[in-house]
């Protein structure tokens, strides 16, 4: 597997504040790359270091090969960003702004298609300002990707979205990401990293304090597990034993049975737990 990006010891402090701790990280081609961590944990400021728009301490940082301190315009129209607010020509319409970025790039996609793609096809002749929030913010997923951009950025991209939104929104997701393109997602929401990435990595006071697979970070594949039915609950390593002996005990179905492991959010809330 090829490294899309491969940072060790990443540090930066801004007066008085250790905002980046040393962090060691390596994201492979094609892969979803969730970052979760409470408010200023430090995410923010990595993933400006990532995408060149921020200088580092110290530490060694490759992003598709080169190194994002000393970024070029041939790197930059390789990378795709969707930074939280994108204030950009309000007074352009959808198709415009979305021809107008597609001058940018050296191999873009056509504008129609990329429209078509987060579903806003209907308004594409509309001004930017007269569009709804979430429409904004397809836009602004629009412009990330219209360059055919090999890695994308995405800061917090469905706040602010209706649930249906949200899930067509990840459904386009998972369609570059099958493509092949490198994804890098920043987010609070922990359904929608558990939705889309292959690994997540939990920043907490510039550090990462856990990185893996959704369904096991932080051990929660072997954590005990929660049975409960009418009348009483329990925690347990062994939940098919419980089952079973409430199955005899009520000679049959067990009234309100439920089997529950911790969520990815119980296991955040612990991981994110100041020591
Ligand atoms: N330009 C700056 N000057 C001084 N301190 C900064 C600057 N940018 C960030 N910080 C501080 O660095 C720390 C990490 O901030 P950062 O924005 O990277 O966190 P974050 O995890 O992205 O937070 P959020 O979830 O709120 O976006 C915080 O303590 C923040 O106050």
């Amino acid at each position: 597997m090829t490294h899309a990006i491969q940072v060790r010891g990443l540090t930066k402090r801004y007066s008085g504040v250790e905002a980046v701790a040393g962090i060691d990280l390596e994201i492979e081609q094609g892969e979803v790359f969730a970052i979760l961590g409470p408010n200023g944990a430090g995410k923010s400021t990595t993933v400006e270091i990532l995408e060149g728009y921020r200088k580092r301490d110290s530490g060694e940082v490759s992003v598709l090969g080169a190194d994002p301190g000393r970024p070029t315009r041939q790197w930059r129209s390789r990378i795709g960003i969707v930074l939280q607010t994108n204030e950009d020509a309000p007074e352009l319409t959808v198709r415009e702004i979305m021809r107008l970025y597609a001058t940018y790039y050296p191999s873009p996609r056509d504008p129609d298609d990329v429209i078509e793609m987060v579903g806003l096809t209907e308004s594409a002749h509309k001004r930017v300002r007269q569009l709804s929030g979430g429409q904004r913010r397809r836009v602004d997923v629009a412009l990330g990707v219209v360059g055919r951009p090999e890695l994308l950025f995405l800061d917090e991209p469905t706040t602010g979205f209706d649930p249906e939104s949200r899930r067509r929104f990840w459904d386009l997701i998972s369609g570059l990401a099958h493509d092949g393109t490198t994804i890098v997602l920043t987010t609070h929401y922990l359904e929608e990293a558990e939705t889309l990435a292959d690994r997540v990595a939990v920043i907490a006071q510039g550090k990462i304090v856990a990185l893996g697979d959704p369904a096991t970070l932080g051990g929660r594949a072997t954590a005990k597990a929660r049975v409960s039915w009418a009348g009483g609950s329990t925690e347990t390593d062994t939940p098919t034993k419980t089952v079973l002996e409430l199955s005899e005990r009520f000679e049959g179905e067990i009234p309100e049975l439920a089997v529950v492991r911790p969520s990815l959010e119980d296991i955040y809330l612990r991981l994110i737990e100041p020591s």
